[in-house]
Protein backbone atom coordinates (compact mmCIF):
# COMPACT_ATOMS: atom_id res chain seq x y z
CA UNK A 1 0.00 0.00 0.00
CA UNK A 2 1.56 3.39 -1.20
CA UNK A 3 1.63 5.88 2.26
CA UNK A 4 -1.15 8.17 1.05
CA UNK A 5 -3.93 6.73 -0.92
CA UNK A 6 -6.93 7.91 -0.19
CA UNK A 7 -10.10 5.45 0.49
CA UNK A 8 -11.09 4.98 -2.67
CA UNK A 9 -7.82 3.49 -3.74
CA UNK A 10 -7.78 0.81 -1.00
CA UNK A 11 -7.45 -2.79 -2.43
CA UNK A 12 -9.86 -5.22 -1.94
CA UNK A 13 -8.59 -8.19 -0.61
CA UNK A 14 -10.04 -11.66 0.70
CA UNK A 15 -9.42 -9.95 3.75
CA UNK A 16 -11.58 -7.17 3.58
CA UNK A 17 -14.10 -7.41 6.47
CA UNK A 18 -16.11 -4.13 5.87
CA UNK A 19 -16.42 -1.87 3.04
CA UNK A 20 -18.64 1.00 2.17
CA UNK A 21 -19.19 1.26 -1.27
CA UNK A 22 -19.78 4.60 -2.82
CA UNK A 23 -21.54 5.55 -0.03
CA UNK A 24 -23.67 8.82 0.74
CA UNK A 25 -25.59 9.72 3.91
CA UNK A 26 -28.35 12.69 4.46
CA UNK A 27 -29.58 13.42 7.71
CA UNK A 28 -33.33 14.70 7.22
CA UNK A 29 -35.32 16.52 4.19
CA UNK A 30 -35.66 19.26 2.47
CA UNK A 31 -34.66 22.85 3.75
CA UNK A 32 -33.46 20.38 7.16
CA UNK A 33 -31.27 17.86 4.88
CA UNK A 34 -27.61 17.60 5.82
CA UNK A 35 -25.26 15.90 3.81
CA UNK A 36 -22.83 14.10 6.36
CA UNK A 37 -21.21 11.98 4.26
CA UNK A 38 -20.50 12.72 0.36
CA UNK A 39 -19.37 9.34 -1.56
CA UNK A 40 -17.33 7.48 0.55
CA UNK A 41 -14.99 4.19 -0.09
CA UNK A 42 -13.89 2.29 2.37
CA UNK A 43 -12.25 -1.17 2.81
CA UNK A 44 -11.11 -2.37 6.60
CA UNK A 45 -9.36 -5.98 6.35
CA UNK A 46 -10.14 -8.50 9.10
CA UNK A 47 -7.94 -8.01 11.94
CA UNK A 48 -6.84 -4.31 11.12
CA UNK A 49 -7.26 -1.32 13.34
CA UNK A 50 -8.55 1.93 11.27
CA UNK A 51 -8.68 5.28 12.96
CA UNK A 52 -10.83 7.53 11.87
CA UNK A 53 -9.93 11.63 12.62
CA UNK A 54 -10.93 15.05 11.15
CA UNK A 55 -12.65 18.22 12.26
CA UNK A 56 -15.87 18.06 14.31
CA UNK A 57 -18.78 16.91 12.09
CA UNK A 58 -16.83 15.42 9.61
CA UNK A 59 -18.98 12.47 9.66
CA UNK A 60 -16.58 10.02 11.62
CA UNK A 61 -19.46 8.64 14.15
CA UNK A 62 -21.87 8.47 11.21
CA UNK A 63 -19.37 5.79 9.49
CA UNK A 64 -19.72 4.26 12.72
CA UNK A 65 -23.69 3.98 12.62
CA UNK A 66 -23.77 3.16 8.96
CA UNK A 67 -21.42 0.59 9.69
CA UNK A 68 -23.43 -0.97 12.36
CA UNK A 69 -26.50 -0.99 10.64
CA UNK A 70 -28.06 1.80 13.17
CA UNK A 71 -28.33 4.17 9.76
CA UNK A 72 -29.14 2.86 6.41
CA UNK A 73 -26.94 4.58 3.53
CA UNK A 74 -28.55 6.89 1.32
CA UNK A 75 -26.93 5.81 -1.84
CA UNK A 76 -24.30 3.10 -2.27
CA UNK A 77 -23.77 -0.27 -0.49
CA UNK A 78 -21.88 -0.95 3.06
CA UNK A 79 -20.80 -4.59 3.75
CA UNK A 80 -19.90 -6.78 7.09
CA UNK A 81 -18.14 -9.93 6.97
CA UNK A 82 -18.55 -10.19 2.73
CA UNK A 83 -22.76 -9.38 3.04
CA UNK A 84 -25.09 -6.02 3.26
CA UNK A 85 -24.52 -4.29 6.62
CA UNK A 86 -27.17 -6.52 8.97
CA UNK A 87 -27.44 -9.56 6.48
CA UNK A 88 -24.41 -11.73 8.29
CA UNK A 89 -24.37 -12.49 12.08
CA UNK A 90 -21.95 -10.31 13.07
CA UNK A 91 -20.49 -9.58 16.71
CA UNK A 92 -20.23 -6.32 17.31
CA UNK A 93 -18.48 -4.47 20.60
CA UNK A 94 -18.96 -0.91 21.41
CA UNK A 95 -17.27 1.79 23.96
CA UNK A 96 -18.02 5.45 23.87
CA UNK A 97 -17.22 8.21 25.92
CA UNK A 98 -19.17 7.80 28.08
CA UNK A 99 -18.78 4.39 29.80
CA UNK A 100 -22.94 3.76 30.75
CA UNK A 101 -23.13 1.41 33.46
CA UNK A 102 -26.28 -0.40 35.06
CA UNK A 103 -25.71 1.12 38.32
CA UNK A 104 -27.92 -1.46 40.05
CA UNK A 105 -25.48 -4.17 38.69
CA UNK A 106 -22.35 -4.77 39.52
CA UNK A 107 -19.23 -4.30 37.56
CA UNK A 108 -19.12 -8.37 36.56
CA UNK A 109 -22.34 -8.03 35.68
CA UNK A 110 -22.52 -5.01 33.48
CA UNK A 111 -19.32 -6.68 31.85
CA UNK A 112 -21.13 -9.53 31.23
CA UNK A 113 -24.10 -7.84 30.04
CA UNK A 114 -23.58 -9.22 26.00
CA UNK A 115 -23.21 -12.80 27.29
CA UNK A 116 -26.80 -12.60 28.31
CA UNK A 117 -28.00 -10.76 25.36
CA UNK A 118 -25.79 -11.56 21.93
CA UNK A 119 -25.99 -15.20 20.67
CA UNK A 120 -24.02 -17.58 20.53
CA UNK A 121 -23.59 -16.93 24.64
CA UNK A 122 -27.01 -15.71 25.43
CA UNK A 123 -28.47 -19.73 24.97
CA UNK A 124 -25.26 -20.77 27.29
CA UNK A 125 -25.85 -18.27 29.60
CA UNK A 126 -29.10 -19.57 30.29
CA UNK A 127 -27.83 -23.00 30.51
CA UNK A 128 -24.39 -24.08 31.92
CA UNK A 129 -21.69 -21.79 31.15
CA UNK A 130 -22.29 -19.07 33.87
CA UNK A 131 -19.51 -19.88 36.03
CA UNK A 132 -17.67 -20.23 32.92
CA UNK A 133 -18.51 -16.46 31.69
CA UNK A 134 -18.05 -15.22 35.53
CA UNK A 135 -14.43 -16.70 35.20
CA UNK A 136 -13.72 -15.06 31.70
CA UNK A 137 -15.17 -11.86 33.24
CA UNK A 138 -13.13 -12.13 36.09
CA UNK A 139 -9.83 -12.81 33.71
CA UNK A 140 -10.92 -9.70 31.51
CA UNK A 141 -10.98 -7.25 34.61
CA UNK A 142 -7.60 -8.82 35.94
CA UNK A 143 -6.05 -8.09 32.57
CA UNK A 144 -7.44 -4.27 32.33
CA UNK A 145 -6.04 -3.87 36.08
CA UNK A 146 -9.28 -4.45 37.39
CA UNK A 147 -8.58 -7.59 39.35
CA UNK A 148 -11.00 -7.70 42.77
CA UNK A 149 -13.51 -5.26 41.48
CA UNK A 150 -15.61 -7.09 39.74
CA UNK A 151 -18.35 -6.93 43.01
CA UNK A 152 -18.17 -3.20 43.10
CA UNK A 153 -20.72 -1.02 41.52
CA UNK A 154 -20.02 1.48 38.30
CA UNK A 155 -20.55 4.16 41.24
CA UNK A 156 -17.77 3.16 43.59
CA UNK A 157 -15.16 3.13 40.49
CA UNK A 158 -13.27 5.97 39.05
CA UNK A 159 -13.76 7.88 35.24
CA UNK A 160 -10.64 5.88 34.52
CA UNK A 161 -11.69 2.51 36.06
CA UNK A 162 -15.11 2.65 34.63
CA UNK A 163 -13.99 3.14 30.96
CA UNK A 164 -11.22 -0.30 31.66
CA UNK A 165 -14.45 -2.30 32.81
CA UNK A 166 -16.16 -0.80 29.28
CA UNK A 167 -13.48 -1.79 27.63
CA UNK A 168 -13.89 -5.07 29.38
CA UNK A 169 -17.48 -5.48 28.54
CA UNK A 170 -17.25 -4.34 24.43
CA UNK A 171 -14.90 -7.51 24.25
CA UNK A 172 -16.26 -10.08 26.76
CA UNK A 173 -18.29 -11.72 24.13
CA UNK A 174 -15.13 -12.02 20.95
CA UNK A 175 -16.99 -9.37 18.89
CA UNK A 176 -15.65 -9.66 15.59
CA UNK A 177 -15.76 -6.17 15.46
CA UNK A 178 -15.13 -3.06 17.74
CA UNK A 179 -16.24 0.80 17.52
CA UNK A 180 -14.73 2.87 19.54
CA UNK A 181 -16.46 6.48 19.82
CA UNK A 182 -13.77 8.44 21.38
CA UNK A 183 -13.60 5.97 24.46
CA UNK A 184 -10.80 7.60 26.03
CA UNK A 185 -11.54 11.56 25.10
CA UNK A 186 -13.08 12.43 28.78
CA UNK A 187 -9.78 10.88 30.58
CA UNK A 188 -6.56 12.63 31.65
CA UNK A 189 -4.07 12.36 29.65
CA UNK A 190 -1.97 9.85 31.95
CA UNK A 191 -5.61 7.58 32.43
CA UNK A 192 -5.66 8.29 28.78
CA UNK A 193 -2.39 6.50 27.62
CA UNK A 194 -2.30 3.88 30.77
CA UNK A 195 -5.84 2.39 28.51
CA UNK A 196 -3.91 3.14 25.23
CA UNK A 197 -1.22 0.09 26.23
CA UNK A 198 -4.30 -2.31 27.54
CA UNK A 199 -6.11 -1.31 24.00
CA UNK A 200 -3.21 -2.66 22.24
CA UNK A 201 -2.45 -5.47 24.18
CA UNK A 202 -6.21 -6.48 23.91
CA UNK A 203 -6.15 -5.95 19.96
CA UNK A 204 -3.05 -7.90 19.84
CA UNK A 205 -3.88 -10.86 21.99
CA UNK A 206 -7.79 -10.98 20.31
CA UNK A 207 -7.55 -8.96 17.11
CA UNK A 208 -10.80 -8.04 16.39
CA UNK A 209 -11.45 -5.46 13.44
CA UNK A 210 -11.14 -1.86 15.07
CA UNK A 211 -12.28 1.01 14.09
CA UNK A 212 -11.46 3.99 16.53
CA UNK A 213 -13.10 7.70 16.11
CA UNK A 214 -10.70 9.90 17.59
CA UNK A 215 -9.62 14.11 18.24
CA UNK A 216 -6.39 12.81 19.44
CA UNK A 217 -3.43 12.19 16.90
CA UNK A 218 -0.90 10.66 19.00
CA UNK A 219 -3.68 8.20 20.04
CA UNK A 220 -4.46 7.16 16.54
CA UNK A 221 -0.78 7.13 15.72
CA UNK A 222 0.10 4.92 19.05
CA UNK A 223 -3.14 2.56 18.29
CA UNK A 224 -4.18 2.62 14.72
CA UNK A 225 -2.36 0.75 11.64
CA UNK A 226 -4.10 2.60 9.28
CA UNK A 227 -5.26 6.60 9.54
CA UNK A 228 -8.18 8.07 7.85
CA UNK A 229 -8.21 12.06 7.47
CA UNK A 230 -11.46 13.14 7.05
CA UNK A 231 -12.69 16.39 5.58
CA UNK A 232 -16.40 18.15 6.46
CA UNK A 233 -19.07 19.38 4.28
CA UNK A 234 -19.37 16.97 3.03
CA UNK A 235 -17.57 14.56 4.84
CA UNK A 236 -15.08 12.31 2.76
CA UNK A 237 -11.82 10.43 3.25
CA UNK A 238 -8.85 12.30 1.63
CA UNK A 239 -6.23 10.77 2.91
CA UNK A 240 -5.98 6.90 4.00
CA UNK A 241 -1.90 5.83 5.56
CA UNK A 242 -0.63 3.31 7.11
CA UNK A 243 1.27 4.27 10.27
CA UNK A 244 4.53 2.43 10.35
CA UNK A 245 5.46 1.54 13.70
CA UNK A 246 6.20 -1.59 15.10
CA UNK A 247 4.12 -3.27 17.72
CA UNK A 248 3.94 -2.85 20.31
CA UNK A 249 4.00 0.70 20.79
CA UNK A 250 5.19 2.60 23.74
CA UNK A 251 4.65 6.47 24.74
CA UNK A 252 8.09 6.96 24.36
CA UNK A 253 7.71 6.27 20.65
CA UNK A 254 5.37 9.00 20.42
CA UNK A 255 8.07 11.16 20.77
CA UNK A 256 10.50 10.11 18.11
CA UNK A 257 10.46 12.68 14.72
CA UNK A 258 9.33 10.17 12.71
CA UNK A 259 6.58 9.89 15.30
CA UNK A 260 5.75 13.51 15.48
CA UNK A 261 6.35 14.46 12.03
CA UNK A 262 3.67 11.89 11.13
CA UNK A 263 1.38 13.28 13.30
CA UNK A 264 1.83 17.12 12.58
CA UNK A 265 1.45 15.71 8.63
CA UNK A 266 -2.24 14.98 9.94
CA UNK A 267 -3.05 18.26 11.94
CA UNK A 268 -2.25 20.06 8.90
CA UNK A 269 -4.39 17.68 6.85
CA UNK A 270 -7.03 18.67 9.32
CA UNK A 271 -6.35 21.86 9.70
CA UNK A 272 -6.83 22.58 5.69
CA UNK A 273 -9.69 19.90 6.19
CA UNK A 274 -11.64 22.43 7.93
CA UNK A 275 -14.44 23.98 6.74
CA UNK A 276 -13.50 27.96 5.98
CA UNK A 277 -15.69 30.17 8.44
CA UNK A 278 -18.08 32.40 7.00
CA UNK A 279 -17.87 36.51 6.86
CA UNK A 280 -20.18 38.07 7.34
N1 LIG B 1 -29.34 12.49 13.76
C1 LIG B 1 -28.88 13.54 13.08
N2 LIG B 1 -29.72 14.42 12.50
C2 LIG B 1 -29.27 15.49 11.80
N3 LIG B 1 -27.97 15.75 11.59
C3 LIG B 1 -27.08 14.91 12.14
C4 LIG B 1 -27.47 13.78 12.92
N4 LIG B 1 -26.36 13.15 13.34
C5 LIG B 1 -25.32 13.85 12.86
N5 LIG B 1 -25.74 14.91 12.15
C6 LIG B 1 -24.90 15.88 11.42
O1 LIG B 1 -24.10 15.17 10.48
C7 LIG B 1 -22.78 15.68 10.45
C8 LIG B 1 -21.79 14.58 10.79
O2 LIG B 1 -22.02 14.19 12.16
P1 LIG B 1 -21.09 13.12 12.91
O3 LIG B 1 -21.61 13.02 14.29
O4 LIG B 1 -20.97 11.89 12.10
O5 LIG B 1 -19.68 13.88 12.89
P2 LIG B 1 -18.36 13.60 13.71
O6 LIG B 1 -17.23 13.75 12.78
O7 LIG B 1 -18.47 12.31 14.44
O8 LIG B 1 -18.40 14.83 14.75
P3 LIG B 1 -17.69 15.03 16.18
O9 LIG B 1 -16.22 14.87 15.94
O10 LIG B 1 -18.05 16.44 16.55
O11 LIG B 1 -18.27 14.00 17.11
C9 LIG B 1 -22.75 16.87 11.41
O12 LIG B 1 -22.97 18.04 10.67
C10 LIG B 1 -23.93 16.60 12.34
O13 LIG B 1 -24.45 17.79 12.85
Amino acid sequence: MSLATTGDNQPRTDETFVELEKVTLAYGRGDKKIVALGETSLRVDQGDFVALVGPSGCGKSTILKLVTGLINATNGYVYVAGREVGAAPVRVGMAFQNPTMLPWLTVRDNVMMPLKIVPPFRQEYQSKKKTEFRDRADALLKEVGLAGFGDKHPWQLSGGMLQRASLCRALIHEPQLLMLDEPFGALDQFTREELWAVMQDLWLKLRPTVLLVTHDLKEAGYLANRICVMRSRPGQIIDDAPVPFARPRTIDMSYTPEFVSMTQRLRELIVSARPVKETV
